[in-house]
């Protein structure tokens, strides 16, 4: 039976409320790591750190004064905000995850409480803002990432042992609590906030303090939308508290990896965040290991929709400020395809229907519209489709070719074949069709 929890999740169950709608049918995001470690990439002299290239403060290839002196080369000369919300809009995201300060402590806004920002670099102006303003004017949401870890902040500790960690991590905490009421204050169109680092048992034992200020978050920004990596419950239980219950408004622990069938993701909202190589989501020089075709990652996104979550695709902008060109390329060719596809993707939901091997099916949220998305043709070009009893099916076309009406075959009761050679597909694709409760209307089109 339940357990009394004070500091467990405060709700079960999708969140109603329209802000929450509207994060749910998002479809494609984009994140943005960016700070200081994009200016070393993964190398210091010459010599390559094997980690993901935003962690190489914690590799004693590079001294950690050394590191954080790189404060004083931060000067992005091709930083473009719109350039950057402009690549988004082309890949057809409609949010964007940035972030704020990664474990390194750096600010990218200027922030009163600490002096390891951007406003004592080069650079001196804030990063955040015309960040925010740009993807605004271009109509892509913003949720800001912030890691609780910070390398930087004297009072971060990984563990509370002693009276000594104790105090300061009291200071550290009322630190964490300034910045996150700062950046609300400051950039109040944020959409939702993004936490990271927050698995250490320092910050874990902090169930009531954290609570607690996520309720003050979300009086200070109602609707704001925080997932479910920011607190643990007082028994120190992460992401589900001691009875099962998703802590937060989504289920964050989806990163670098994908559900695979429905009941992997416990009914809740999710979203997956994912790097274009194997594991790398800082700027990093050497573009190794596998890299993710577009194809790869429109199909991660269709398998996240059709699981009933998002796909948020990173980027790591180089220590100059401009996008490398295999992300802007990846940028294209995904938006390419979402310029012909994306009614599949955006406002779409599980469409609790069997899987099938031919690829993934959707379902248009408050409508009986069922997009069928297309990776693997069947050399007989008959596309199975099973529905529940007393579900009928018609009027099935290509996405791209409405006026084309296939052929639905009944092959047995609640199961069909439709039918559609398309021999050239060279990019994924897809069918559509509409669902009736009303057995009676199905058409067998000749
Ligand atoms: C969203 C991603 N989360 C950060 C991360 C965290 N970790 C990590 C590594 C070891 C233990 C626990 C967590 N590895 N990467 C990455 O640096 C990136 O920001």
């Amino acid at each position: 039976e339940k357990i009394n929890l004070v500091h467990g999740a405060h709700r079960d169950g999708k969140r109603p409320d329209e802000a929450m709608k509207k994060w749910r049918g998002y479809g494609l995001g984009q994140f943005i790591h960016w700070g200081l470690y994009a200016i070393p990439g993964g190398e210091w002299n010459g010599k390559t750190y094997n980690g993901a290239a935003e962690w190489i403060r914690s590799w004693d290839g590079i001294p950690k004064s050394t590191y954080d002196s790189l404060i004083y080369k931060f000067n992005p000369v091709n930083f473009d905000a719109k350039a950057w919300a402009a690549t988004a809009k082309q890949m057809g995201a409609k949010y964007v995850t940035i972030t704020t300060k990664h474990h390194d402590g750096f600010c990218l806004w200027p922030s009163k409480y600490t002096d390891y920002t951007v406003a004592n670099s080069p650079w001196k102006k804030d990063i955040i803002k015309p960040l925010v303003d740009a993807y605004d004017a271009a109509g892509i949401d913003v949720i800001l990432y912030f890691s609780v870890m910070d390398w930087n902040h004297p009072g971060w500790r990984y563990d509370i042992k002693t009276e000594a960690d104790s105090i300061a991590f009291e200071g550290f905490k009322q630190f964490t609590r300034n910045q996150l009421i700062e950046l609300l204050t400051l950039y109040p169109t944020a959409k939702g906030l993004w936490f990271d680092g927050t698995w250490d048992k320092s910050w874990v034992k902090q169930a009531a303090f954290a609570d607690e200020l996520e309720q003050e978050l979300r009086k200070l920004r109602p609707g704001i939308i925080i997932g479910s990596r920011f607190r643990a419950d007082e028994y120190g239980k992460r992401h589900f508290d001691s009875n099962g219950v998703l802590i937060g408004d989504y289920e964050q622990g989806w990163e670098r990896k994908l559900p695979e069938k429905i009941a992997d993701v416990h009914g809740n909202d999710w979203d997956c965040v994912m790097t274009v190589p194997e594991n790398q989501w800082g700027y990093n020089k050497a573009w190794k290991g596998h890299i993710k075709t577009a194809f790869e990652l429109i199909e991660m996104t269709a398998k996240s929709v059709s699981l009933g979550g998002n796909f948020v695709m990173n980027f790591g902008p180089q220590g100059d400020g401009a996008i490398r060109k295999e992300e802007l390329q990846l940028a294209k060719e995904i938006g390419d395809w979402m310029k012909v596809n994306s009614e599949a993707i955006y406002n779409c939901e599980y469409a609790v229907l069997d899987k099938q091997d031919w690829g993934y099916f959707t379902k248009k949220t408050g409508s009986n519209k069922i997009y069928m998305l297309v990776f693997n043709t069947p050399i007989n070009g008959k596309y199975r489709v099973k529905l529940p009893a007393k579900m009928g099916i018609s009027m099935a076309a290509p996405l791209s070719n409405p006026g084309v009406k296939l052929k639905i075959e009944e092959i047995k009761a609640n199961e069909y074949f439709i039918e559609f050679n398309n021999p050239s597909a060279k990019q994924p694709f897809v069918i559509t069709f509409e669902t009736d409760t009303d057995k009676k209307s199905n058409q067998n089109y000749e």
